[in-house]
């Protein structure tokens, strides 16, 4: 992101990127106060928000000269999105979240055939991310605890190999010792993947597991602040 303005509209939030860039398969920690910009910042990122000014390329699109169409398809061939709720479909199976992705992408649905296929993909997935559990995988999700479904969204976001994984503060909902053992094996997997990483979170506790850290605006010191 190059010289980026965005502005939700006339006396509403607006957030300005002078300038971010993640290289291939790096894993990034961005953090930064409330209402500084980083959930704007991954929406931008994601193609779902238009910069009113500025250049964003993603996957070696220039998202500028794309229609919101093929920017859609940049999304669903490449990226994974983890968000905060993790916003999974309570009604359809841990499975069939899962394998949503590969419904809107054939590009990754063709990656996931070539890996071995949709079961045994979403299947290593879900065991590697600590979910061994084979009756766990046909009970709805809204059946799960927190933990499970945020390991249920971190399947979905890397199953098919995108080459750009962005997380919304996935582990603000746990305990801490529950965070960084989700933190390793998600890290862990997007390794194994190759993927980036973008990965949001107020808990700079976590930040030394990552290639790099990165404040967003104003950052009170970190010494001498509250946990
Ligand atoms: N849908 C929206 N409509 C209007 N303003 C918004 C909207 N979403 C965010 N904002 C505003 O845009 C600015 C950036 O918000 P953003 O959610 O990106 O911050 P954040 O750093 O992710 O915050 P947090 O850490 O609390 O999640 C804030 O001033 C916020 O109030």
């Amino acid at each position: 992101m190059n010289g980026v303005e965005f502005s939700y509209g006339p006396g509403r939030g607006a957030v300005s990127i002078g300038h971010f860039e993640i290289a291939p398969g790096e894993k990034v920690f961005l953090y930064g106060p409330s209402g500084a910009g980083k959930s704007t910042l991954l929406g931008l990122a994601a193609g779902t928000l238009n910069p009113d000014k500025g250049d964003i390329t993603v996957l070696g699109h220039d998202f500028h000269a794309l229609s919101s169409a093929a920017r859609d398809k940049v999304r669903a061939d490449g990226l994974g999105i983890i968000f905060q709720l993790f916003n999974l479909i309570p009604y359809l199976s841990v499975l069939d979240n899962v394998l949503l992705p590969c419904r809107f992408s054939t590009a990754r649905r063709a990656r996931v055939e070539e890996d071995g296929g949709m079961k045994a993909v979403a299947g290593g997935l879900l065991s590697r991310l600590g979910l061994e559990d084979m009756t766990i995988r046909s009970r709805k999700v809204s059946e799960l605890s927190v933990g499970q479904q945020q390991r249920v969204a971190a399947a979905r976001a890397l199953i098919g190999r995108p080459g750009l994984i962005l997380a919304d503060e996935p582990t603000s909902a746990l305990d801490s010792d529950t965070q960084s053992a989700f933190l390793e094996l998600l890290l862990t997997e997007v390794e194994r993947s190759g993927a980036a990483l973008v990965f949001v979170s107020h808990q700079r506790e976590l930040a030394t597991m990552f290639d790099r850290e990165m404040a967003f605006g104003e950052l009170p010191a970190l010494e001498g602040e509250s946990a």
